[in-house]
């Protein structure tokens, strides 16, 4: 009994490695950023966007729900506008959202109804997350489609948004909708491998962080702003977005969507990007695994005790796909 005891104890007491988390997680949040959905001249570029979609199809068919927050508007909308690589000003710029956002969506409808699969778009600012009621009507939004097996692809809503309502960045609007809806893995694809202890474009020799916990004050000090013509934010929003997401049990990978079956190759559990777990996860693992470990051994006793210490948020998370038994 001791044995097994002891045993049951270093299960219990580990935390799940990287790979286990990206193996194990059902709800991913997907975010693309604007360099790898449009070409160098502002147009779409079809043969990515075809890749991600393949991949995301891929990923649901092992019962994966996927969240895409899909950036790409303004570039696009640039491009067919005859606008590429200016700075507009912002009813131009709000023109460019509206035009890009329609030729994005076609673009992503066309391929998916290929494999006989729909999508459905949520533009979203910050004033749908106001209050409790609009949070409501924004997740059940989120839900339905996910419900009906349709693909939710959701933007801000750049034709609209203005400086008192907007996020400014799909970082995090992807952060909040992890939070929302309670996603246990959100994957920021951008056109950098991960990272770095300073900005790769400014300094040659920057190191790749690979594994870390976030919210960690020191990423804050190395990430910086966009580097390329068509981003926005930059890696210090996407460590913002980070923090943010962590603390509802996230985990982030920060990685190179110019890696080839980069979403396919995550979920085998492949180490690629920066990986930052988050503390709440680990904490609540813990504390349920903990309750785990009660349990078992009060049953090895032979002894019935209904165990008073675990409340309705931690069998919820028990029960979800958060814990890996
Ligand atoms: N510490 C850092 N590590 C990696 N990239 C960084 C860092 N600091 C700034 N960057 C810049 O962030 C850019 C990615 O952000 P951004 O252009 O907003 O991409 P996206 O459109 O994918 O959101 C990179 O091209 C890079 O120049
Ligand atoms: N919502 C904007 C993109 C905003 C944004 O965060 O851009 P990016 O840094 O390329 O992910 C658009 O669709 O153009």
């Amino acid at each position: 009994m001791i044995n097994k005891l002891v045993e049951t104890t270093a299960k219990l007491s580990t935390l799940p490695s990287r790979t286990t988390l990206q193996k194990k997680s059902q709800r991913w949040v997907i975010k693309i950023g604007s360099s790898l959905l449009t070409s160098e001249d502002y147009q779409l570029n079809l043969v990515a966007i075809r890749h991600f979609v393949e991949q995301i199809l891929r990923l649901r068919e092992r019962g994966i729900e996927v969240v895409l927050v899909s950036s790409g508007s303004v570039s696009v909308g640039k491009g067919h506008l005859g606008l590429a690589g200016k700075t507009l000003p912002a009813e131009q710029r709000q023109a460019a959202a509206s035009v890009g956002q329609t030729a994005l969506m076609h673009a992503y409808e066309n391929l998916l109804a290929q494999e006989g699969v729909h999508c459905g778009q949520i533009l979203l600012t910050q004033d749908n997350f106001k209050d409790r009621k609009r949070r409501k009507k924004t997740l059940s939004a989120i839900n339905m489609l996910m419900k009906m097996n349709m693909l939710p692809i959701l933007n801000e809503n750049d034709a609209l948004a203005d400086s008192e309502n907007q996020f400014g960045n799909n970082d995090h609007l992807a952060a909040v909708i992890s939070r929302l809806w309670h996603g246990d893995l959100m994957v920021l694809l951008t056109d950098q491998a991960g990272l770095y202890d300073a900005d790769p474009r400014i300094q040659v020799d920057a190191q790749m962080i690979h594994e870390g916990m976030a919210g960690d004050p020191r990423y804050e000090e190395m990430a910086g702003g966009s580097g390329t013509a068509v981003g926005t934010g930059g890696m210090r929003t996407k460590v913002d977005a980070a923090a943010y997401a962590a603390v509802s049990g996230s985990t982030t990978v920060i990685a190179s969507g110019h890696i080839p079956d980069v979403l396919l190759r995550l979920q085998r559990g492949e180490r690629l990007g920066t990986f930052l777990r988050s503390k709440k996860f680990d904490q609540m693992w813990l504390k349920v695994r903990r309750t785990t470990l009660q349990k078992t051994t009060y049953s090895l006793l032979g002894v019935a005790v209904k165990l008073s210490n675990t409340n309705s948020k931690q069998h919820r998370f028990y029960n979800s796909s958060y814990c890996y038994r």
